[in-house]
């Protein structure tokens, strides 16, 4: 049986997984991580790939895809060369440069019709604003702009190449009309050359680095949520919710909700559908954070966080630690509030960041309940996803069934079966019986903990950073 590999380049490293191309089962793995920050030379991903490849890892592969972190923006000279390093999709410099692009066009309705989303900081379109603001010498010798999945995959093909998954993070293109060079023109003064946009199965020659992948085929790759999608196959009803760097929470529509408040993003997914999805800003770091001041290991952070009580005795966090996207609160910080002398102990402290954080993202799910998504039960994936005492309090505080599937790197598993799906040339992906061996997690909801939340979140004004 043919092998292929899945790529997943997402914000803390580079994962990549090899399967059999007919059933999807897992032939081996490698990973190599990613600086911290929130500006990244392309360069530094090329190199992590590098390392994770190393020791022959694609070797008897045939066909490859890249998935990667969306939004993020690439402009290349006149000679295809990075002119600064990209912009990330959880960097807010562009937050004046969104405020004032939403407002020419009319308003977030115009952009919610024109693109599907109202542009967050993180989107594209915002960034080449704040280039063209702030950095006018890189401005005026960009001729090109890329994503992350995008100039990644063209160091394979040597061809500038996306697909309309990523492309719809964008904030130039819509899913259903195509790129809006307009709407380029107005953010960055002139147009600027974009990826051609493949078909959802397209696969492209491979023409460089025979040495890293000496197989023949490059699917056209997509961004990280549409490639988990891929993998995990939400079905009507399931929300796949997915802690990482960022909070995800999203579903697979046949149509997409057009949302003028911004809160949900009305993205297109990597089959010809849609991904309507809420993004945090907040998620995997959050308890991570928690953990390192508490100076425990991961295991010894779950076991604190589940020896205390639900509601962490009154501690509650507002997890906006990096700023926030959802809601839209880009110089916000993070507040601990409700502390008392009795409840400032380890174990509350641990269950605060778990139940804040959570709480944002089960803010996310209703808010796709709210545009008519069918929320039934949950598949919780991610980093986040192994940690138990994020999988216990999960369904408390979602209110609804959470089921983890078996551990795999899932948008790594998504490349691969879009890799599978251009090697065989079908109509329709091959079934890989997406989340095989998921564990079941439920419990009595906790609405109080989320009042609570909410009460907290409105008693606070939040002041620049
Ligand atoms: N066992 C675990 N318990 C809690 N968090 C974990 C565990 N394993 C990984 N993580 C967290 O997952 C995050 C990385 O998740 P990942 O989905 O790979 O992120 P990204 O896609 O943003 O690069 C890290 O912040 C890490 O702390
Ligand atoms: O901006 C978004 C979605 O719109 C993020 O989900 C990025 O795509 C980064 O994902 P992770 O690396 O955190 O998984």
């Amino acid at each position: 049986m043919p092998l292929v590999a899945g790529i997943d380049s997402s914000t803390q490293s580079t994962k990549i997984v090899v399967c059999h191309a007919g059933d999807g089962t897992l032939v081996r793995q490698a990973q190599a991580p990613h600086p911290d920050g929130t500006e990244i030379h392309p360069d530094t991903w090329w190199q992590a790939l590098t390392q994770a490849c190393a020791g022959g890892l694609l070797e008897d592969v045939a066909a490859i895809s890249v998935a990667a972190q969306q939004h993020g923006m690439i402009v290349l000279d006149e000679d295809d060369r990075v002119i600064r390093p990209s912009l990330l999709w959880n960097d807010t410099r562009s937050a004046q440069a969104t405020e004032e692009l939403i407002a020419e066009l009319g308003g977030p309705a115009m952009w919610a019709e024109a693109v599907g989303s109202v542009p967050a900081p993180s989107f594209t379109v915002t960034k080449l604003r704040w280039l063209a603001d702030t950095e006018p010498e890189h401005a005026r010798r960009a001729q090109t702009v890329l994503l992350p999945h995008d100039w990644i995959t063209k160091q394979f093909t040597g061809v500038a190449v996306t697909d309309r998954g990523d492309a719809s993070g964008t904030g130039y293109y819509s899913a259903s009309e195509g790129y809006r060079p307009d709407l380029i023109r107005m953010a960055f003064g002139r147009e600027l050359s974009v990826p051609r946009v493949a078909a959802p199965s397209e696969s492209l020659p491979r023409r460089h680095h025979r040495d890293l992948f000496p197989g023949d085929l490059v699917a056209a790759g997509t961004g990280d949520n549409m490639a988990a999608a891929l993998a995990v196959d939400p079905q009507p009803g399931d929300i796949v919710v997915s802690i990482g760097t960022s909070g995800t929470a999203f579903a697979a529509t046949g149509a997409v909700p057009s949302d003028p408040s911004g809160t949900i993003a009305g993205f297109a997914d990597a089959t010809g559908q849609y991904l309507p999805l809420v993004c945090t800003l907040n998620a995997a770091r959050v308890p991570e954070v928690a953990s390192a001041l508490l100076g425990t290991r991961r295991a010894e952070f779950d076991r604190l966080a589940l020896q205390a009580k639900p509601g962490a005795q009154g501690l509650t966090l507002l997890p906006y630690l990096a700023g926030e996207r959802t809601p839209n609160l880009p110089q916000a910080t993070g507040h601990l509030a409700g502390v008392t002398t009795d409840n400032l102990t380890p174990q509350n402290l641990a269950r605060a960041f778990c139940e804040g954080m959570l709480c944002g993202l089960a803010d996310a799910v209703d808010a796709l309940g709210d545009h008519g998504v069918p929320v039934e039960r949950i598949l919780l994936i991610g980093g986040g996803a192994r940690s138990v005492a994020l999988r216990t309090i999960a369904p408390q505080i979602l209110q609804r069934p959470v089921l983890v599937p078996e551990d795999r790197e899932y948008v790594a598993v998504g490349a691969a079966r879009q890799a599978a799906w251009a090697l065989a040339g079908s109509d329709r992906p091959p079934d890989w019986g997406s989340i095989r061996g998921a564990e079941v997690h439920e419990a009595d909801p906790l609405p109080h903990i989320r009042e609570r939340y909410a009460a907290t979140r409105a008693s606070v004004t939040f002041a620049n950073r």
